[in-house]
C-alpha cells in the first residue's frame, strides 16, 4: 500500500465531510499561525464535490478561520464564459467563499473576449501562468484540498496525458474526456511540490481507481497515483475505499 500521511475512512459522506472539514480548518489555522504576520497561506481547492458538497457543508464553520490571511487558488478551471454553470470558481464562491471575509480568490481566466487572453485558451493560460509566477515563483501551494474523478484524474490532469516533468506550472487542456472540453490546470509537478495534499472523495465509482493507485499504478495511467506520498492525507467514505488493500 502507498505510504501516506493520513488514511481515514467514514461510513457516510456526511460523516466524511464533517471529519475532513474539521481537520482541514484546524490545520489551516495552524498554517496561518506559523506563517509570517504579513503573508497569506496559499490554499488550493479543486472543483467537483469539493465545491458542491464539502465546502458548503463547512459554511457553519467559516468564521473559525481568519480568511484575510488566506489566498485561495483553484487547481483547475473549466474554460467557459463567466457565469457559466460549469465554472469551478462560481461554484466555490457561491458555495462557501462568499462568506470567507477578506479572502483573496485567484480565479483563472474565463473564455470571454474581455478576459485575460481575450478568448484564446493558449493566451489565457499564458496570462495566468504569468500571474502564478509573480505570486508563487517556482513554489507551490502550502496546502491543497482536492477530489478525484472516477478515472483517477486530479485537477484537469487526465489518464494518458500527464507529463511528470512538465516545465510550465499552468497548462491548457483540450478535448478533456470529461466536459467541458477546454480547461486550464496546474501541472503534475506543481501538485507533487504541494506541501500537503488533502484528497477526499466518496462513492463506489471512485473505488477501482483508488485501489489500483494504492497498488502501484503509474501516474501516467492514473494521475491520482502521482500525489500519493508521505505528505498526503486521504479521507474517504467506505465505498470509495472498498478496493484498497491494506497490507
Ligand atoms: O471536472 C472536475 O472533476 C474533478 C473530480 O470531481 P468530483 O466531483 O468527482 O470530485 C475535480 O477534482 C476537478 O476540479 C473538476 O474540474
Amino acid at each position: 500500500m502507498a505510504d501516506v500521511h493520513t488514511f481515514e475512512v467514514y461510513p457516510t459522506v456526511e460523516e466524511l465531510n464533517e471529519a475532513v472539514g474539521r481537520a482541514f480548518l484546524a490545520r489551516l489555522n495552524t498554517l496561518i499561525d506559523e506563517a509570517g504576520a504579513d503573508s497569506r497561506v496559499n490554499l488550493a481547492i479543486s472543483g467537483g464535490a469539493i465545491t458542491t458538497s464539502l465546502l458548503p457543508s463547512l459554511l457553519p464553520h467559516v468564521g473559525e478561520v481568519d480568511w484575510s490571511r488566506v489566498r485561495v487558488w483553484l487547481v483547475d478551471e473549466r474554460y467557459v464564459p463567466a457565469g457559466d454553470k460549469d465554472r469551478n470558481d462560481d461554484q466555490a464562491w457561491e458555495g462557501f467563499l462568499h462568506a470567507a471575509a477578506g479572502v483573496e480568490f485567484m480565479r483563472m481566466p474565463t473564455s470571454d473576449a474581455s478576459a485575460p487572453g481575450a478568448g484564446s485558451l493558449d493566451e489565457a493560460t499564458a496570462a495566468f501562468a504569468d500571474t502564478w509566477r509573480d505570486l508563487m515563483g517556482e513554489g507551490s501551494f502550502d496546502i491543497a484540498l482536492i477530489g478525484m474523478g472516477p478515472d483517477g484524474h486530479i485537477c484537469s490532469l487526465f489518464p494518458g496525458r500527464v507529463d511528470m516533468d512538465e516545465a510550465s506550472p499552468i497548462l491548457a487542456i483540450r478535448n478533456s474526456p470529461k466536459p467541458p472540453p477546454e480547461r486550464i490546470t496546474v501541472s503534475m509537478p506543481v501538485m507533487r511540490a504541494c506541501a500537503e495534499a488533502w484528497l477526499t472523495t466518496a462513492g463506489a465509482a471512485k473505488a477501482d481507481a483508488l485501489g489500483r493507485a494504492f497498488a502501484g499504478a503509474s501516474p501516467l495511467d492514473l494521475p491520482v497515483a502521482g500525489i500519493l506520498s508521505p505528505t498526503t492525507r486521504l479521507y474517504l467514505d467506505e465505498a470509495a475505499a472498498s478496493a484498497i488493500e491494506i497490507a
